[in-house]
């Protein structure tokens, strides 16, 4: 008998996570995977943050976590915690209750539900996302039956932000529309806006009365330090308005796996965020039901301990700063090599990710000829480069934007 499913057509990859499946795939032992977005050491492993084995073998006899778990919320001093770290420890939003925080599946979950949340509760369907940005956020808003649009956000002719689009395009856009902002280290062109560019985007915003969503992914990444890449986040809280943030520890702390992550949404009064947590509950609940303990344990471990804290503000500089390094070692082998075109943007970007300007065209060239994975726009994760695999990349660069096409 026929299979009921035997209709169903092969689904492709998804753009990003497909590039580590093709990569598996290769023999080669020259092969690289510049596509993944989570941090790698000079050998080119995942890393186990030190403080982050601290805290687990804290937890080990530790009950006392089983107590504090809400129902459907997670750990409420995890979401305590996640809220100060994006917040500030003297946020007023914080001190006034007025901010509502569910533990969720890492970044991609607190988006996720935030956008069910937005489908269900607000009137304004439209969520506006810079063009380009990280490939699964359109999946997200659209999955949850919001419509996406894009603003104007990267300029290739300067490599750089598209500020006078942006704000054209936002000016533009119908008042209530949601936009999608990157907290710091936009993924994927490593462009953010200055802090005066910040704040006119938040003039803006306000005056139109559009709604910010802040995917925090990155937070620590950009500039090394954990609150000067919140300040853009603080920036529109300390106006008093709302404000959602979906906060990810994937990176930060090297969680990838554990899916630890929060959403936040920052109301004007006390009472409506409580009504605003208890309506985050029904979307929750018929979702996953209850996040998980283990990882957002670990995390509110290491927040809560000044000792531990400091540990991993140190190791988190450590790996933004082996990420500047391999861009300076990157940008000054093409220099030697005297590769055609301008890579000073390659230093100058910012966060995990290099926007290279490679097209498609020479990505399938470099990943052909030269056994390098990266996504067909070019971008490469600057922290699965080492030392030991510059000049193979370099070379590669050099052969792609040299080769006759
Ligand atoms: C901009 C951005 N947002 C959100 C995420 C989601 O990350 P995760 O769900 O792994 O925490 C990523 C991961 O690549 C990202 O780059």
């Amino acid at each position: 008998m026929d299979s009921v499913f035997a209709a169903i057509v092969q689904a492709p990859e998804d753009p990003i996570l497909g590039v580590t499946v093709a990569y598996n795939k290769d023999q080669s032992p020259v092969k690289l995977n510049l596509g993944v977005g989570a941090y790698r050491t000079e050998e080119g492993k995942p890393l186990v943050l030190n403080v982050v084995r601290k805290a687990e073998q804290l937890l080990v006899n530790d009950q006392s976590r089983v107590k504090e778990y809400l129902p459907i919320l997670g750990l409420a001093e995890f979401n305590k915690l996640s809220a100060k770290l994006i917040l500030g420890d003297d946020s007023p939003a914080i001190q006034e209750n007025r901010v509502a925080t569910a533990q969720c599946l890492s970044g991609t979950g607190s988006l996720r539900v935030g956008a069910e949340f937005l489908a269900k509760h607000y009137h304004e369907r439209t969520i506006y996302i810079p063009q380009p940005s990280w490939g699964n956020h359109l999946k997200v808003f659209t999955m949850a039956g919001l419509s996406v649009k894009t603003y104007s956000y990267y300029d290739p002719t300067t490599r750089g932000l598209n500020f006078q689009g942006l704000l054209e395009d936002l000016g533009a856009a119908p008042a209530g529309a949601v936009v999608l902002l990157h907290a710091c280290a936009h993924n994927p062109t490593g462009v953010d806006p200055t802090v005066e560019q910040w704040e006119q985007i938040r003039q803006l915003i306000r005056s139109k009365g559009l709604l910010p969503f802040f995917d925090s992914a990155y937070q620590g990444f950009a500039s090394g330090s954990l609150d000067a890449d919140a300040q853009p986040v603080r920036m529109f809280v300390a106006d008093g308005g709302e404000c959602f943030i979906a906060q990810s520890y994937a990176k930060n702390m090297g969680l990838y796996g554990e899916r630890v992550g929060a959403l936040s949404i920052v109301c004007k009064a006390a009472d409506v965020a409580g009504r605003v947590e208890s309506q985050l509950k029904l979307v929750i609940r018929p979702m996953y039901s209850n996040p998980p303990i283990h990882g957002a344990s670990i995390a509110s471990t290491i927040l809560k301990n000044s000792d531990m804290y400091n540990e991993w503000k140190i190791e988190l500089k450590a790996m933004a700063d082996r990420i500047i390094s391999m861009r300076k070692q990157l940008f000054d082998a093409l220099t030697a090599k005297g590769t055609p075109g301008d890579w000073s943007h390659i230093v100058k970007q910012i966060g995990m990710f290099t926007f290279t300007g490679l097209n498609s065209d020479q990505v399938a060239f470099m990943t052909k000829e030269y056994h390098i994975y990266m996504t067909s726009d070019g971008r490469i994760s600057m922290a699965g480069l080492s030392s030991s695999t510059v000049p193979h990349l370099a070379d590669a660069i050099h052969a792609a934007v040299t080769r006759a096409s």
